[in-house]
């Protein structure tokens, strides 16, 4: 039984060489695997096979094959490979990490009611009065800054889903949504746990020298209790008939019609916070760090916007039609430093062949995101954050390079399983953009790296299947008295909107709006 395992069979696309039985379980990383695979696919070329004992593993670092294998055979490419950990976790029935199957399109059918351009569009006024909340909160504890971006991230997630929001950070449902967040991203990331789905016998290891079931069952137990309890809430105010036109409530009502158990819609609306959430505040703080790094950036784009508003308004999300240099910026963050350098890896289910390579039913299949951003065949440079090179050309790419297949949201994923948050994602990240680099000066506080342009350190970042920088010091100013003025007046204005939200406030979330 054993013979030949571990070997790559003929056909498969090439990779490194592999040891009898294993494979290459010995070379695959237990972190970053992004930047082992980039420079694999520097050596073996856009598509390179792994073998994991018998397990295939595919990885694609070329924007072509994308498209051709990903995009347009998406059918038997959706689906996500066995997982007995996310089993464990989730019942299967958590929509990014489910299996491809009737219960992965009845949660997925169900979450682009929320999402869709149109439906967007309901979400823009809570958007925007959180976005303006956010500057406030820099005002008047700008050391905080990393607390304020996911703080507000969630709670745009939470108001949109369950109808109510989360006005401070510390002692927070944000807070704790967040812990357990990050250590459920840290656990599901690729290498991360030992192989139990290849070797099944680990999972008969005792608990005290596998830490890896201790903290699979605190996720699972603190997930349930989450989502379920926001679940239960929303069936509370149903009941007691004090609707207010969140996501869940629609979601109830239409439960039968989409073929939900209670189990999916608690998970259904956790998964939203959970996409909606971890990945925009890691964006954003990729951007603080970005801009902060590279004054000369931060200078230039507040020309632009200055030239625009001038000093006396608030932007809007509408002024970055007229705000070509800020757009640019936006690409460029998404480039340099991916939230998902490795998306959610797909599986195939059929045999398939590509370019004259045969991919076994069942291979893992790895879009290699950071690996297509990072090609110095692709850009000038890539590992200097420069936003100009989006003002050269449509994708940033440098002059008579192949650029078939690539498109412009590469980072929210492929084919039926491509982010279904994108139009989301995309509002918030322009509104907190444009507000933050209009009313705030960002300078890194570690006066060894001021104005000296940082380098991608891998160390500097979280691991996990969503990365981000880890906490870093920055000095946030707002750039006049008069910027401050207008903030605190947009806060005013924008209480309203945000009181449509806190009618489940406890009391001291109340004490803290009211004395804020
Ligand atoms: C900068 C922000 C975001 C980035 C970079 C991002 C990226 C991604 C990526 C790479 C995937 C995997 C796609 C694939 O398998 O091919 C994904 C899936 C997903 N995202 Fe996002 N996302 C973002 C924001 C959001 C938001 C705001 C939501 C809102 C609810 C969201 C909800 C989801 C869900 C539910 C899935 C799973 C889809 C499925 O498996 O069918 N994401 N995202």
């Amino acid at each position: 039984q054993l013979r030949g395992k571990g070997s790559r069979e003929s056909g498969l696309p090439p990779g490194p060489p592999t040891l009898p039985i294993i494979g290459n379980i010995h070379q695959f990383p237990t972190q970053s695997a992004y930047l082992r695979f980039t420079e694999w696919s520097k050596q073996y070329g856009g598509i390179f096979s792994l073998k994991l004992a018998s397990q295939t593993i595919i990885v694609i670092s070329s924007p072509r094959l994308i498209r051709d294998f990903m995009d347009k055979r998406s059918g038997s490419m959706s689906d996500r490979p066995p997982s007995r950990i996310v089993d464990i976790t989730t019942d299967g029935l958590s929509l990014a990490v489910a299996r491809s199957g009737p219960v992965w399109k009845s949660l997925r059918r169900a979450v682009q009611q929320l999402l869709t351009r149109e439906a967007c569009f309901w979400h823009t006024p809570i958007q925007q009065a959180e976005a303006t909340q956010m500057m406030y909160d820099l005002l008047k504890q700008p050391e905080d800054f990393f607390d304020h971006i996911q703080r507000q991230t969630f709670s745009i997630m939470l108001s949109t889903v369950c109808g109510f929001r989360s006005p401070r950070y510390a002692d927070s449902v944000a807070s704790l949504f967040f812990s357990i967040q990050h250590k459920w991203e840290a656990l599901i990331a690729p290498g991360a746990h030992p192989p139990i789905d290849l070797i099944p016998a680990l999972e008969y290891i005792p608990g005290r020298w596998a830490s890896w079931k201790t903290i699979t069952r605190d996720i699972r137990k603190q997930q349930r209790s989450m989502y379920f309890n926001l679940r239960d809430d929303c069936e509370r105010r149903i009941r007691e008939g004090r609707r207010n036109g969140c996501f869940l409530e629609d979601i109830i009502d239409q439960q039968e019609k989409l073929g939900l158990t209670r189990d999916m819609v608690g998970y259904l609306g956790g998964v939203c916070i959970e996409g909606g959430s971890a990945t925009t505040a890691a964006y954003l703080h990729r951007f603080v760090l970005c801009i902060s790094c590279y004054p000369d950036v931060q200078t230039r784009a507040q020309e632009e916007i200055d030239g625009l508003i001038g000093f006396n308004r608030v932007p809007t999300s509408q002024d970055i039609e007229h705000l070509p240099y800020i757009q640019a910026i936006i690409k460029e963050v998404h480039r340099f430093y991916t939230s998902g350098p490795l998306g959610i890896p797909h599986a195939t289910t059929i045999d398939e062949t590509i370019d004259g390579y045969f991919i076994p039913k069942g291979s893992t299949i790895f879009m290699n995101i950071y690996g297509i951003y990072h090609s110095e065949e692709l850009y000038e440079r890539p590992e200097i954050f420069n936003p100009e090179r989006y003002l050269n050309s449509e994708f940033g790419t440098k002059p008579n390079a192949d650029t078939t297949g690539l498109r412009s949201d590469l980072h929210f994923g492929s084919g039926r399983r491509i982010c279904p948050g994108n139009h989301l994602a995309n509002s918030s990240i322009i509104m907190n953009v444009i507000n933050l680099l209009w009313g705030f000066d960002m300078k890194i506080a570690d006066a060894a790296n001021r104005d000296r342009h940082v380098p991608i350190r891998a160390e500097d970042f979280t691991t996990g299947i969503a990365i981000g920088p880890k906490p870093f010091k920055c000095n946030i100013q707002p750039r006049s008295e008069k910027h401050a003025a207008l903030i605190r007046e947009a806060y005013a204005q924008a209480r309203p909107t945000l009181s449509i939200f806190e009618h489940e406030l406890t009391p001291s979330e109340q004490k803290f709006v009211e004395d804020w």
